[in-house]
């Protein structure tokens, strides 16, 4: 069985771990549990490290791939990516090291117009307004993927993760044929 990869990004706020949470409960797949630097919050299931040992990862290449945002370092392990359907949540910037080395890699964009998005943030309440502004202000270049989708999560959480769940379907069917 060939490993196929669905990338999530989108901009801080947009609902990235609320819908994978939820997707959970509807599609079979490995949804991969990153390394964080930060305690997992209530939407999110990660492995919380501290900096010091996220380095000591990073340095023995125990990542495929790891990056840093808002002060706080991400990483996936080699070894989570098993065959068949693997689901992550990465940042923008490192869709080219999965693309590098694996043949079926679709990236997600989840999209949401700012003023939601603003208000979403405030309701999640874990960062502070200055944060939030800083989060908002954030300038986003073009995603640079070779198979782009997107996919707007301006619907209720139900309705949202049901259309998540039949776009990712599709190209699964896209796929095997
Ligand atoms: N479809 C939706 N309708 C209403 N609220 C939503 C929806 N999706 C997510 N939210 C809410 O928006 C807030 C941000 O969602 P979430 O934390 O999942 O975003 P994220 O993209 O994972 O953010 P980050 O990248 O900062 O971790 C949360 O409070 C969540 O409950």
């Amino acid at each position: 069985m060939k490993k196929i990869l669905i990338l999530i990004v989108g901009a801080s706020g947009v609902g990235k771990d609320t819908l994978l949470k939820e997707l959970k409960k509807y599609l079979s797949a490995n949804f991969i549990k990153r390394y964080i630097t930060r305690q997992p919050d209530i939407n999110e299931s990660n492995y919380y490290v501290s900096k010091e040992a996220f380095k000591v990862l990073e340095n023995s290449a125990y990542f495929i791939s790891s990056w840093s945002a808002h002060n706080n370092f991400y990483g996936i392990s080699k070894n989570s990516i098993k065959e068949g359907l693997n689901i992550i949540s990465v940042s923008r910037a490192v869709i080219k090291n999965f693309e590098d080395i694996f043949e079926e890699v679709y990236t997600i964009n989840i999209t949401l117009n700012k003023k939601i998005l603003k208000q979403r943030l405030l309701n999640r309440k874990r960062e502070s307004l200055n944060e939030i502004e800083n989060r908002l202000n954030r300038d986003y270049k073009i995603i640079n993927a070779k198979n782009l989708i997107e996919f707007e999560n301006n619907k209720e959480v139900n309705e949202s993760t049901k259309e998540l769940k039949n776009l990712i379907e599709t190209i699964l069917n896209k796929t095997t044929k």
